[in-house]
């Protein structure tokens, strides 16, 4: 049969799934050609938040590559927009001249972002959030403007503005309304929201509406209806999308705020169809890709001639991809009087949850705080299920409820067509059909397989449930599960809990009790046994010198060509006119290779032989520096209010102070302070494990910063007003970490993990917690010794670890 040409306007999320979903019914029917306009293959769009983040980068977010075009044989036009469709002669008009010809044309433009009409949206430095450009500029932006807008208070604009204080930006967003999220949240949902976020370090300027955005060439600040001013130097437009009809339009299609479709997905025109953002469906525009997806399922069994019902429509639920919030909405989520509302408010955890039901079936739904029942509700309210007592306990919690088992008959209900991961638009039979046909066995596979579970992760347990369905006890559910290593199975967690709960005190124990693979452990796993080991038994564990990496064995940086870094103490980053005689008179003794400046304000010398260590130490008679340690590195300090006309507090004297403190102790990773006089953060506060600004006559904690391979731009824990109840906070800090964090875990992915919220609940709401913890780091404290005075004290290790090993001669 001759092949029939398809022509793909718009080479975005909702047509290119529509052209995978072809080429899976029907590989040899049609010739197709995709003219997309940006000038980048299919990409994630939705993942733009996360590249935004920091937490994903372009590369991670394509879909299909240019390979895979070539591999399917289709002919892909970047760069190029279609400006109208023939549609009696059937050609396609491109902007660059060039027209295709086609039997079938699906138009899938998308939206655009909405531009509010003021005046002085055209200056420079303001931009929509909607394509990889966008984003670019958006990282670009951030390295030279401090102060961001973004106006809306949607997901998007939500989302745009934490990824614009990750990349260190004051963001503030301006909303028309008193509430955010209005069209998924209610009140009390929206403003835990706010709450949440503005701990996060976004700033919110709520019911205000921008009448003028004002600057030369350059916008430097929004005008409000109520005449106030908010200065700023960049400005992100989220107030909505529009649907993008201009190929439509030109065509003499119909048209009213989207292509108007009917079920199969038809426009107005013979052989043309549209898909996604820029349709619309018995009256309604979609903006999420769930419902995207469902349309295209539907077109592309059509255009492959396979029987299909039409397309009804869709129930929408939105998660919010913001780490450490947990926001989900379906359906709807206001009281209405003909409704019964099932709510639970937890102000103590933060956990809110309601159910919205209508003549006993649930027809909405709002989870905050708690989201671990997010699929199940959404495919409660998608099927608008019968309120039943087990589905109550379930949802709500604290019900003895078997989740599993109805988990499970929900799966089995499920019709094959029906969607499992909305970000994916991956179906349940696809999921079925990839563990029958393929073998996948485990939640990893099904998403090298289908590509579900592989963004916002919401529908993994769901996945679950299919794979258990499916392979029933053959499904293993510690199948996917990483251990720490390869020599174990067991995660960070079970392993610690296990060495507490079973009174487990050395690694050999640790790996024979837990059934280590290999009993002798690897170089992942000893170093990290001895560190949980040494952190839960402070005051008796031995600590195994050979489980740790060298630099630590050695207590100084080895260098590539084999000798060794010397790093002094300066406490602070201040330093005497003795100290640096000493330095002097060691680097010239010793031939230091060279003494250096370090960005932690302190001297490395750079280039000492392994069997001076021990001598240069010695005369050096200075605290070690614990340059080579997973322990506190540096505090950095900024002149402060001793010196600098701007300080409002004595930024060195704090510092040194929390040095002398914290000093020694183990922690998961490398650990560095800063502290500063006041907000215009000298010592840079904002990149470091916990940054503190004087500010107000008190203090600001931040928490989770680095400056690293990995940049990350520290959160604000809280404000305090006296200096005990700093050293306190940063004590319970560093001691919550050091129990719950990961070995070689930094602070800036623990924060992610944990959510700043648990942090901040632990550490600073709860005082009898905090308490508590200060007092483990103070026990632990007390056993710490500066290793150099040890090894000074200790000629066997000083022989067997620094002196070169005497080769008898034979003759
Ligand atoms: C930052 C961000 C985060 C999001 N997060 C989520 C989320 O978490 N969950 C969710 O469900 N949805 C999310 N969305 C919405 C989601 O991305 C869209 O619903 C989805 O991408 C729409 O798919 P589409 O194919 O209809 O449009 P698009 O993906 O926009 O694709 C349309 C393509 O057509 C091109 N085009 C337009 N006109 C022409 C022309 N004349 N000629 C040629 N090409 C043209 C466009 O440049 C574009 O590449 C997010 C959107 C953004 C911007
Ligand atoms: N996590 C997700 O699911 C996600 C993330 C990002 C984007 N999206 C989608 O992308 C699309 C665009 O998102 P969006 O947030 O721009 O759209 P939206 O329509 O959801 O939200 C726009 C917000 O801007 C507010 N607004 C309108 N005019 C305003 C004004 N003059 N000043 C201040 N605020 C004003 C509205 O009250 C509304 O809250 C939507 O379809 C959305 O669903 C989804
Ligand atoms: S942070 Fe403030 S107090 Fe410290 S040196 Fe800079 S300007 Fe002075
Ligand atoms: S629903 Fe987001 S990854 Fe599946």
């Amino acid at each position: 049969m001759k092949q029939q040409r398809l022509v793909l306007i718009g080479n975005g999320m909702a047509g290119v799934n529509v052209i995978e979903q072809i080429l899976k019914h029907n590989k040899e029917m049609y010739h197709i050609t995709i003219i997309g306009n940006e000038p980048h293959p299919n990409y994630n769009r939705i993942m733009l938040s996360y590249v935004l983040e920091g937490s994903k980068t372009i590369d991670d977010i394509v879909l299909n590559d240019h390979s895979w075009y070539k591999d399917n044989q289709i002919d892909l036009q970047t760069g190029t927009a279609v400006t109208h469709i023939d549609t009696e002669a059937k050609k396609v008009y491109t902007d660059n001249g060039s027209v295709f010809s086609y039997d079938k044309a699906i138009i899938a433009t998308g939206s655009q972002p909405f531009v509010l009409p003021i005046p002085g949206v055209d200056k420079q430095g303001v931009i929509g959030f909607r394509d990889i450009q966008d984003c670019n500029q958006m990282m670009e932006a951030a390295k030279t403007c401090k102060k961001a807008a973004v106006i809306g208070g949607g997901l998007l604009g939500l989302e745009a503005a934490k990824g614009l204080v990750h990349l260190g930006m004051e963001a503030t967003v301006v909303h028309l309304g008193n509430v955010l999220m209005e069209r998924q949240l209610d009140d009390i949902a929206a403003n835990m929201l706010k709450e949440e976020l503005e701990r996060q370090g976004i700033r919110f300027a709520m019911e205000k509406q921008t009448v003028e955005l004002l600057g030369d060439e350059r916008v430097t600040g929004l005008r409000f209806a109520d005449g106030s001013v908010l200065e700023v130097d960049f400005v992100v437009m989220a107030v909505g999308i529009v649907p993008n009809t201009s190929v439509a339009k030109a065509s003499n299609m119909e048209v009213a705020r989207g292509i108007v479709v009917n079920d199969l997905l038809q426009t107005s025109a013979p052989d043309v169809y549209a898909v996604g953002e820029c349709t619309q469906h018995r009256g309604l525009c979609y903006g999420l890709v769930a419902p995207l997806f469902e349309q295209g399922a539907i077109l592309a069994k059509h255009l492959c001639e396979i029987e299909t019902k039409g397309y009804e429509g869709s129930v929408v639920s939105t998660k919010l991809k913001i780490s450490g919030v947990d926001v989900f909405s379906a359906g709807e989520f206001q009281d209405q009087a003909d409704m019964t509302i099932v709510r639970m408010q937890d102000d103590w955890k933060k956990i809110y949850k309601k159910i919205l039901i209508r003549d006993n079936k649930i027809v909405g739904g709002i989870l905050f705080g708690d989201v671990s029942e997010s699929a199940r509700l959404q495919k409660l309210v998608n099927t608008q299920t019968e309120m039943t007592d087990e589905v109550y306990a379930s949802i709500m919690g604290g019900g003895a409820c078997c989740g599993g088992g109805n988990q499970a008959a929900l799966v089995a209900e499920m019709s094959d067509e029906e969607i499992i991961c909305g970000c994916n638009g991956v179906t349940k039979g696809s999921i079925v059909t990839a563990i029958k046909e393929q073998g996948c066995s485990t939640v990893d596979e099904i998403k090298s397989c289908t590509g579900a579970a592989r963004s916002c992760g919401g529908c993994k347990p769901m996945v679950e449930q299919v794979l258990q369905y499916v392979l029933g006890d053959h499904f293993d559910i510690n199948a996917n599960k990483q251990g720490i290593c390869g020599c174990t199975t067991l995660s960070r967690d079970e392993i610690v809990a296990q060495i507490q709960e079973m009174g487990l005190t050395t690694i050999k124990e640790v790996m024979y009790v837990l059934a280590w693979k290999n009993p002798e452990g690897c170089s992942k796993c000893r170093p990290a046994l001895n560190y949980y080991l040494g952190m839960i038994h402070p005051t008796t564990y031995q600590d195994e010198k050979a489980s740790r990496f060298v630099n630590e064995r050695l207590n100084a940086n080895i260098n590539k060509d084999g000798t060794y870094t010397v790093v002094p103490r300066m406490y602070g980053g201040v330093t005497t006119a003795e100290d640096l005689k000493k330095i002097a008179d060691v680097a010239v003794k010793y031939d230091v290779k060279m003494v250096k400046m370090t960005g932690g304000q302190r001297i490395d010398l750079v280039g000492v032989q392994k069997e001076d260590l021990p001598k240069v130490w010695a005369e050096l008679d200075m605290p070690s520096g614990y340059a080579y340690a997973k322990a506190l590195r540096t505090v950095k300090t900024c002149v402060g209010s001793r010196f600098c006309r701007f300080g409002t507090v004595d930024s060195i004297g704090m510092g040194i102070a929390l040095e002398k403190k914290f000093e020694r102790l183990d922690m998961p990773a490398k650990f560095k302070m800063a502290v500063n006089g006041c907000p215009r953060n000298c010592a840079e506060s904002c990149t470091k494990d916990i940054g503190i600004v004087g500010n107000d006559g008190g203090w600001e904690i931040y928490v989770g910063g680095n400056g690293g391979i990995k940049a990350r731009v520290a959160d604000l824990l809280c404000k305090v007003k006296n200096d005990e109840e700093l050293i306190e906070i940063c004590g319970a800090v560093i001691q919550y970490y050091r129990e719950t964090g990961k070995y070689l875990e930094r602070t800036s992915e623990w924060v992610e993990r944990m959510g700043l919220e648990m942090i901040h609940q632990n550490v600073v709401e709860d005082v009898e917690n905090r308490q508590q913890l200060f007092a483990r780091i103070e026990l632990a404290l007390a056993q710490v010794q500066d290793p150099w005075q040890k090894v000074l004290q200790d000629q066997e290790t000083r022989t067997k670890l620094f002196e070169p090993i005497k080769v008898e001669s034979l003759s």
